[in-house]
């Protein structure tokens, strides 16, 4: 599984966002330490609050199917730059994946970037941390 074919998956992914109020569609593409895609579109909300972003769409559609162990996840906007997880999903990230688990940000196709969770998220809040009282 190439990054490259994950970035395309993220863009189709992207298609099928649901984004009436910020009319900012992403899409997303989760590799699963087995070689399975899960894709995931942003899903926005009249409420706004019940928003969920096209990674945690990735994530909790993969978690509910019984997938525990991911690879790398490409995020694909349409913004023309590269597109960075938020923070909410990336301590969704934090709960399932170890520090090498990549995070792939895709300006096009054939342009991206590529970070670990590490990288992105320092200092992190994690299930570790429960276990220190
Ligand atoms: O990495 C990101 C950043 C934003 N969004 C969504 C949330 C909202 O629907 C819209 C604008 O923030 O983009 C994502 O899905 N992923
Ligand atoms: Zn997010």
């Amino acid at each position: 599984m190439s990054r490259e074919t994950l970035i395309e998956e993220a863009y189709e992914a992207k298609k099928n966002a649901y984004v009436p109020y910020s009319n900012f569609p992403v899409g997303a593409a989760l590799l699963t330490e087995d070689g399975k895609i899960y894709r995931g579109c942003n899903i926005e909300n009249a409420a706004y609050t019940p928003t969920n972003c096209a990674e945690r769409t990735a994530f909790f559609k993969a978690v509910s199917e019984g997938e525990r162990r991911f690879r790398a996840i490409a995020v694909a906007g349409n913004t023309g730059d590269y597109l960075f997880p938020c923070g909410v999903c990336r301590q969704v990230m934090m709960e399932f994946c170890d520090e090498a688990f990549e995070i792939i940000v895709a300006r096009d196709k054939s342009d991206y970037k590529v970070f670990t969770l590490a990288e992105l998220f320092p200092g992190s809040f994690s299930a570790d941390d429960l276990k220190k009282i």
